[in-house]
């Protein structure tokens, strides 16, 4: 990528850098480390799986008068105390005048295929405040290519609803900040990518676990041309009473339901046991 186009993410990702930690998840050849370092982040901890890249990514760390570290490590299975301990350590900080951070803005441009699963799991965290997200302050700005973009932001009724959008949003605020077309990169990929900024809602939608919605909603999207009443009839006709008792519409087709509705039904869902098939 150009360096005109990570300056423009960094500033449309609007990092409030006063007490922070900025976490850069797969800084790669450290483009977008750059631009975040320009932007006068002061802890910067980059996350990188790849040892090919550390190298560079340690000559960018000697260059950046200890505001930047990088660790070299997966960021689904890393430890998160040691990505704040490298933020609290790092020179800039001398004299510990930041015992813990206020905010934390997580940023990554991610291989296309791993962007997601690497979301599921940090929207977990942050429904539990586990780790990194443990902080009042967070944000998540992430690199999609632009389908997947569309599902994380598409509203009830919006034709790219589906899982993503309702588990996104059922803890999250989701919108795009940024298109980045194909011919933004080198090589060039044969899709577009957005980015996408995600939010903790002020008051979370979801009310059981992660895990129970994300069942819900990937059972009602099997059939997501149906409508409700159809998919719950098929499953037992008499579990249909659930939409009744969350009253939702049996006639509207899983794309129209409203997040905090699959909330609802969720929540009584995990509540009862009740075994989806
Ligand atoms: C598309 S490149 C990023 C390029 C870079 N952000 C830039 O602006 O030039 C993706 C990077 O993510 C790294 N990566 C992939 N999976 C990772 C994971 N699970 N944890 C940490 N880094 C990962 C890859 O090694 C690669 O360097």
């Amino acid at each position: 990528m150009d360096k005109n186009i990570t300056d423009k993410i960094v500033s449309l990702a609007g990092l409030e850098l006063d007490n922070a930690l900025c976490v850069e998840v797969g800084p790669g050849p450290g483009l977008l480390t750059r631009s975040i370092l320009d932007s006068g982040a002061r802890n910067v901890v980059a996350v990188e799986k790849d040892a090919r890249f550390i190298p560079t990514l340690e000559q960018l760390q000697e260059a950046s008068d200890g505001r930047f570290s990088v660790l070299l490590g997966d960021m689904l299975t890393i430890d998160h105390s040691q990505i704040i301990r490298s933020g609290l350590e790092q020179k800039s900080n001398a004299g510990g005048n930041i015992k813990s951070f206020d905010n934390v803005h997580l940023v990554g441009n991610l291989p296309f295929g791993v962007a997601t699963p690497m979301l599921i799991q940090w929207l977990k965290l942050l429904s539990l405040k586990s780790g990194i997200f443990g902080t009042s302050n967070v944000s998540m700005s992430l690199m999609f290519q632009k389908e997947v973009g569309d599902r994380i932001t598409a509203g009830a009724s919006d034709s790219a609803r589906g899982r993503l959008s309702v588990v996104s949003q059922s803890v999250c605020d989701a919108f795009k900040i940024y298109n980045v077309p194909a011919s933004g990169f080198v090589p060039r990929p044969k899709v577009d990518a957005t980015v996408v900024q995600l939010r903790p809602l002020e008051k979370p939608l979801l009310k059981s676990s992660l895990g129970t919605l994300e069942h819900v909603v990937r059972f009602a999207f099997m059939k997501r041309r149906k409508m409700l009443a159809r998919i719950f009839k098929d499953w037992d006709p008499q579990r249909i009473a659930l939409l009744e008792e969350c009253e939702i519409d049996p006639t509207l087709r899983p794309q129209d339901v409203p997040t905090e509705k699959f909330c609802q039904l969720a929540y009584i869902i995990e509540q009862r046991d009740i075994k989806l098939p």
